[in-house]
């Protein structure tokens, strides 16, 4: 492993019955990179996530998240790590408002033994209070500041995406992996979360970001890498890997 390497997935499989959904699968990231994957339907594109974030630990191979083995790990260890996922589709709650949903999602790190149940009423109060300042100072960056107390079941696709998005930031990621980030996303808002990402990047979070709409995908992304029926057919910069006739003949001759 390099230097810049962050992540390093190694000959990773995933099997369902005697079906491999992720077949052999090796890939790097770098420190500050934003890599995207691309794939036709059943690809296996978001089992390889389950397996990195460890929702669907890999049957082989290994997976080095900063040099330490994660392959067996599960998934709340990972995020401890700084290794974090979003899902195709939103896992927003519901009747919760946004600024509820981001507070929920910050994991409680009182593991300290208190003396007296005053102390700890006070010392949870002031966590509690310095997260709400934390996912205020989220929501504005992601522009959610005006929809802060509205009930996240009522936002639109691109705002569950937003929600998603900074449910994940609330966990302090050193590498975020984005799942379909602008399906069911218009336009302008598919903008506004490519801005976002690229200014997360800039700040250090590397990101791998699986996507349909392949003309962001590849104004997004460093490099790319598409897969077909669980292994990867063409890896590389993202005009060049678009351009492969392999990747033009996966996805039946069509134009991407
Ligand atoms: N829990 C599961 N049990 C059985 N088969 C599964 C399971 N999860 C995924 N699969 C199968 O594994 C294959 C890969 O699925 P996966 O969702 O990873 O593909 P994908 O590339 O993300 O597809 P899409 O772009 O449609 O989301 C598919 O054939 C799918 O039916």
């Amino acid at each position: 492993m390099t230097a810049t390497t962050m992540l390093k997935v190694d000959a990773v499989t995933r099997q369902f019955g005697g079906f491999k959904a992720v077949d052999g699968v090796s890939l790097q990231l770098g420190a500050g990179e934003i890599l995207g994957i691309a794939g036709t339907n059943g690809a296996g594109k978001s089992t390889l996530f389950a397996a990195i974030a460890g929702q669907q630990p890999a049957d082989a191979g290994q997976i080095h998240f900063e040099g330490q083995d994660i392959t067996r790990m599960p998934p709340y260890r990972r995020a401890r790590l700084g290794l974090v996922r979003t899902f195709q589709i939103p896992r927003e709650f519901k009747s919760l408002t946004v600024h509820e949903n981001l507070m929920a999602a910050a994991a409680n790190p009182q593991g300290e033994r208190l003396l007296n149940a005053f102390f700890q009423t006070r010392s949870l109060r002031e966590h509690e209070a310095q997260l709400s300042v934390k996912a205020d100072r989220i929501l504005q960056f992601l522009n959610l500041a005006r929809v802060r107390d509205v009930k996240a079941g009522g936002l639109s696709g691109g705002q569950k995406k937003l929600v998603e998005l900074g449910r994940v930031l609330m966990l302090d990621p050193r590498c975020i992996l984005l799942d379909e980030p602008f399906a069911g996303v218009n336009p302008v808002l598919i903008e506004e979360i490519c801005d976002r990402v690229r200014e997360l990047n800039g700040q250090g979070i590397a990101f791998i970001v699986i996507e349909h709409h392949l003309q962001a995908l590849k104004s997004l992304s460093n490099r790319m890498i598409v897969m077909d029926r669980g292994s990867i057919l063409a890896e590389g910069d993202p005009h060049t890997v678009l351009d492969d006739p392999r990747v033009q003949e996966a996805y039946m001759g069509g134009v991407v």
